[in-house]
């Protein structure tokens, strides 16, 4: 038993990692290679041996801090080399006309990589440690965290009740591990529902070729409603249709389906298919997203909460997995300066990591509610450009912001400050340069008046030509 073991090598602590998704299975990885005994408790069956059943490929976008937490494992390479690199966002506007907008200079791309695939990978590379056991089909239902008493049942009903030096709560959004924080006196947590649900849809390669161009991020920016889509090796694309859930419900027909399309991204019909787009359609219904946050993430000395269990994210700045796998290193770091004392590590890491994921959580939030308030193509085309043009222009005073999130391990919440410094300097450079201009040009208004009605017309028409392009 559990016990034995870790009697018999009294040396190596026991720690269990509950969760056996993308976080636990790479969590399990790090603390194998710290040389603890690690044993990995998922609810689900072995995905591996499940059957291969043509499902959906639900892909993700691996950016910079993930792939430094795979680095650090051995495992970059073997996953960067099955992902597809993205170079640039391909904004599809409303009349079909597709744009790019470049994430960076030549070398900064994102990945689209394949979640189960990856979630495969990372538990067959927890296995290649001799110290490490996955232990498939067993659900928590409860722990204490006094004792450290895990209790697990089986699909076939019977319980099993498992001890271990430290419990790593690896187990998503709707954390089992963290019920037993919620019960506790100065824990905090909030969770939020938002209002839009999402559903994804495959687009089929047209005559064995990609459908669209692969490298890169699609996206229909349509304010309320807005669709992405990655590709996949097997040359389909997985498209992201994010809607409000009043939506979904409006739609209930196969026609309707094309109505809607029709209306808001009617290049994607002839690319998903007519009758592929009606019957996808109606396979699942609108999923939805929580946004998490909570703190602490540690119990004394006995547990620690990491990656979605910690801080569901809502998608819309593509992080939240490389948020959990960013976790992943920031413990181990501390347990390098620690030198592995869980007394002293957890709270350390809940003092590092909480800003930091906190910080990302209302980033992601935010770039939500500026999505549905008015993106639509123009704006975000004119919003990039403004962004590379400043960045262009003063390259190291000027970062833009997806640019830290997405290509640096800048501290998230050191990216949020510098962000509202930038907005400041550039506002305020704006208003110097308006009021300059203002100031410049009254002067030679007086020296010279032109007849000034010629003048309002166009200055109007400019500034109404700038205000469309957030609501158009
Ligand atoms: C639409 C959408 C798009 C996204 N796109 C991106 C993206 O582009 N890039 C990105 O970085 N992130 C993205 N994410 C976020 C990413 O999917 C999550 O952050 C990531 O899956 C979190 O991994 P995790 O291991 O913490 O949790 P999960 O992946 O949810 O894994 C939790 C595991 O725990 C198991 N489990 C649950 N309860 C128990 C229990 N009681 N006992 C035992 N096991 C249990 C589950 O079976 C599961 O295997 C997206 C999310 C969504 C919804
Ligand atoms: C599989 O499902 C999903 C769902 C959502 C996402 C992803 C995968 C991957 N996502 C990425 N977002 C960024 C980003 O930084 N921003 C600000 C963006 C945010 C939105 Cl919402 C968007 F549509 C484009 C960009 C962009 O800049 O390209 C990346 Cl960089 S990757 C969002």
């Amino acid at each position: 038993t559990m016990e034995e073991q870790s009697d018999r090598s009294s040396k190596r602590k026991v720690v269990a990692v509950v969760g056996g998704g993308l976080v636990g299975a790479l969590n399990a990885c790090f603390f194998a290679k710290r040389g603890f005994d690690v044993e990995v408790f998922e609810s689900r069956e072995d995905i591996r041996q499940a059957k291969v059943v043509k499902g959906r490929s639900i892909n993700l976008a691996l950016s910079h801090r993930g792939r430094q937490a795979l680095k650090h494992v051995g495992m970059e390479e073997k996953i960067v080399s099955k992902g597809i690199p993205m170079h640039a966002r391909m904004i599809h506007s409303l009349s079909g006309k597709q744009s790019p907008i470049p994430y960076g200079k030549k070398g900064q791309f994102i990945l689209s990589v394949d979640r189960a695939n990856l979630n495969k990978e990372l538990l067959t590379e927890a296995e290649t440690y001799s110290n490490t056991k996955l232990n498939f089909d067993h659900k928590l239902q409860d722990w204490n965290a006094e004792t450290g008493l895990m209790t697990f049942v089986r699909c076939d009903g019977s319980k099993q009740q498992i001890e271990a030096d430290l419990i790593v709560g690896c187990d998503g959004a709707f954390s089992a591990i963290r019920k037993q924080f919620l019960r506790r006196s100065r824990f905090n947590y909030s969770q939020t529902y938002i209002p839009h649900g999402y559903m994804e849809l495959t687009m089929p390669p047209i005559n064995g070729e990609f459908a669209m161009k692969p490298n890169y991020l699609h996206i229909w920016p349509r304010n309320t409603f807005m669709m992405i889509a990655l590709p996949n090796l097997d040359k389909t694309f997985t498209c992201t249709l994010f809607m409000p859930f009043e939506e979904f419900e409006k739609i209930t027909t196969g026609d309707e389906v094309i109505e809607f399309f029709q209306k808001y991204f009617p290049d994607a019909i002839p690319l998903i298919g007519v009758d592929a787009l009606k019957k996808d359609y109606f396979r699942l219904p609108g999923q939805a997203m929580v946004s998490v946050k909570c703190s602490p993430y540690h119990i004394g000395n006995k547990c620690v909460l990491m990656g979605d269990a910690a801080h569901a994210v809502v998608p819309f700045y593509g992080q939240g997995m490389n948020a959990g796998f960013e976790d992943c290193i920031v413990l181990d770091e501390i347990m390098d300066k620690f030198n592995d004392d869980f007394s002293a590590v957890l709270p350390e890491y809940t003092r590092v990591r909480v800003p930091d994921d906190h910080a990302i959580a209302d980033l992601a939030m935010y770039n939500y509610i500026e999505m549905r308030a008015h993106v639509n193509s123009k704006w975000f085309l004119f919003r990039k450009y403004v962004d590379n043009f400043l960045h262009l222009l003063m390259p190291k005073k000027i970062i833009p912001l997806y640019t830290m999130v997405t290509f640096t391990r800048t501290r998230y919440h050191k990216a949020v400050e510098r962000w509202h410094w930038q907005d400041k300097v550039i506002n305020r450079s704006l208003m110097l340069s308006a009021t300059g201009a203002a100031l410049g040009g009254s002067y030679l208004l007086i020296k010279n008046p032109p007849d000034i009605n010629k003048l309002i017309i166009p200055a109007e028409k400019m500034w109404n030509r700038l205000l469309a392009l957030r609501t158009a």
